[in-house]
């Protein structure tokens, strides 16, 4: 707990700096982003393309590094890639020459630990892959392997999923599919998601949160709570609420786009006030 009431959250972004040292100068991708998140929350993060989204959630999986500012999970500061932080990208990234079966065990076989194979049944027959075990990657269909990489990332019962964009490559109607999936899984297991999408209509179906970023660098600009009951239904998403809500971030997005940018902090000003 933290000195005052609010509990500590699951994970806690503080002052998130982010400069990319390129052969054209530098980039400031994050500057000072502070956002927090519940433990059981699903978040989505939405913000104009650029603004930073997948380096804050690469921040947050220990992936890559900040610059300043942290990231803690249940209060322990993030330092590098943890095996209770599981991730998926848009790409679903199983290995070709691996049926789906060995590419799930993949990670147990780098961490030399035994799978639990009850919970992974029990995934597989989540997300409709029951008996799909022995199929290589390219016998499935690209919703298949989302699911298959998403199953791959809960195997290892992660205290947070962050998902990076992971349905932005499949059809309408298999993006939906996924997403009741999600919903599914989360009301199943109550894993903590953080969820970066550009679909804004996707962001609202799932989450309790959404955030907007600024246009890069990337920082909060807003948030709205998403108070509909779970499981939502397509009919929820047809009410005017949902078309209300669905106007503001965007018109939030568009004027992140248009909105004049700032000065840019120089990397020596951003250093100076590293902690
Ligand atoms: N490895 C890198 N090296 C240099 N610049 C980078 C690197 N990764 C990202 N950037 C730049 O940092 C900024 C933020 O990129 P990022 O991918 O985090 O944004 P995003 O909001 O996820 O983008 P999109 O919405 O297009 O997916 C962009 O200007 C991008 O070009």
């Amino acid at each position: 707990m933290n000195l005052g009431d609010a509990p500590t959250p699951k994970l806690g972004v503080q002052a998130a700096t982010k400069i990319y040292h390129t052969a054209s100068g530098d980039l400031l991708a994050l500057d000072r982003c502070s956002l927090d998140i519940k433990a059981n929350e699903i978040v989505s993060i939405v913000g104009p393309s650029g603004c930073g989204k997948t380096t804050l959630l690469w921040s947050m999986s220990g992936l890559h590094g900040l610059t300043s500012g942290e990231i803690r999970l249940d209060g322990i500061k993030i330092t590098g890639p943890r095996p209770d932080i599981g991730i998926v990208f848009q790409e679903a990234n199983l290995l070709p020459w691996r049926n789906l079966d060995a590419n799930i065990r993949f990670p147990f076989e780098i961490k030399g630990e035994k799978q639990d194979r009850a919970w992974i049944a029990h995934l597989l027959n989540r997300v409709g892959l029951d008996g799909f075990g022995g199929k290589f990657p390219r016998e499935l269909s690209g919703g298949m392997q989302q699911r298959a990489a998403i199953v791959r990332a809960l195997a290892l019962k992660p205290s947070v999923l962050l998902m990076d964009e992971p349905f932005g490559a499949l059809d309408s109607f298999t993006r939906e599919e996924m997403n009741r999936l999600v919903e599914e899984i989360w009301l199943d297991t109550k894993t903590t998601i953080v969820f970066i999408t550009h679909s804004i209509e996707e962001a609202i179906f799932l989450s309790d949160r959404v955030v907007v970023l600024s246009a890069r660098p990337g920082r909060v600009a807003k948030e709205y709570r998403v108070p509909f009951p779970r499981p939502r239904s397509l009919e929820i998403m047809a009410t005017k609420e949902v078309f209300d809500l669905t106007n503001r971030i965007k018109m939030d997005i568009v004027g992140e786009r248009t909105r004049p940018k700032p000065a840019e902090r120089t990397s020596a000003e951003i250093v100076r006030i590293r902690p």
